[in-house]
């Protein structure tokens, strides 16, 4: 478990090389600042924003095959958690951004462009708009709830897709709210930086644009 900016730091190190590194330095400082101007995060998260919002997105590669191939979707991206901290990790890969919000999809173009994300894009509008194709990985953080998130997202998932939902204290109870037949395609893993949170994971059988 990770307990403090120092060792949460060094958990994110280790997943990645010294330019994403610098990437992710630089995003946290463009953080801080545009905080100031739009309620990205919430203020006090901001002393420990290597554990709650850097480490916190970081992890979710941890549970990502190496050979996944094609894009990762993030819904409700925000900030950019876990979107843009994936696509400052992983610059080669695929990342969509969904969000709905004027002001941060501008943010969230703005990084792109400033960190040069070449692979990564924001689909400027709502999730209920966005045209459909299959995605590798779902991701969504502080979205919606999870039988919501299942309902408007299904369509970009295939058989192969995984699925990774960032959950806090609700995770277990969220997935036994779920009907049974689905409950059965996902588990929660422990999260490495709450012990009280977990992150609902799994592959939703389906087809996109079905
Ligand atoms: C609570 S914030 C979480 C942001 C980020 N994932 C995080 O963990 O900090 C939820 C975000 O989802 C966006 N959002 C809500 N409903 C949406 C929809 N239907 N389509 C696209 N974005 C949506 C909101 O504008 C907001 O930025």
């Amino acid at each position: 478990m990770i307990t403090g900016e120092s060792e949460a730091r060094d958990f994110v190190s280790a997943r990645c090389d010294r330019a994403a590194m610098e990437r992710i330095e630089r995003f946290i400082q463009f953080l801080r600042e545009e905080n100031a101007r739009q309620n990205l995060v919430a203020h006090s998260t901001l002393e420990t924003v290597w554990q709650r919002h850097i480490a916190d997105s970081a992890q979710l590669l941890d549970c990502v095959p190496r050979e996944t191939d094609g894009v990762w979707l993030d819904l409700g991206s925000g900030a950019g958690l876990p979107g843009l901290v994936v696509a400052a990790m992983r610059p080669d890969w695929p990342v969509v951004l969904v969000e709905s919000r004027k002001k941060r999809i501008e943010w969230l173009d703005r990084m792109i462009a400033t960190l040069s994300l070449d692979h990564c894009r924001v689909e400027g509008d709502r999730l209920e708009s966005v045209e459909t194709f299959p995605a590798a990985v779902i991701s969504a953080r502080a979205f919606a709830p999870l039988e919501r998130i299942i309902r408007l997202s299904s369509r970009f998932s295939t058989g192969d897709t995984l699925w990774l939902l960032p959950k806090g204290q609700s995770a277990a109870q969220e997935l036994q709210d779920l009907p049974k037949r689905q409950r059965a395609l996902f588990h929660v893993e422990q999260s490495q930086t709450d012990p009280r949170s977990g992150i609902i994971v799994g592959h939703l059988a389906g087809k996109a644009g079905s």
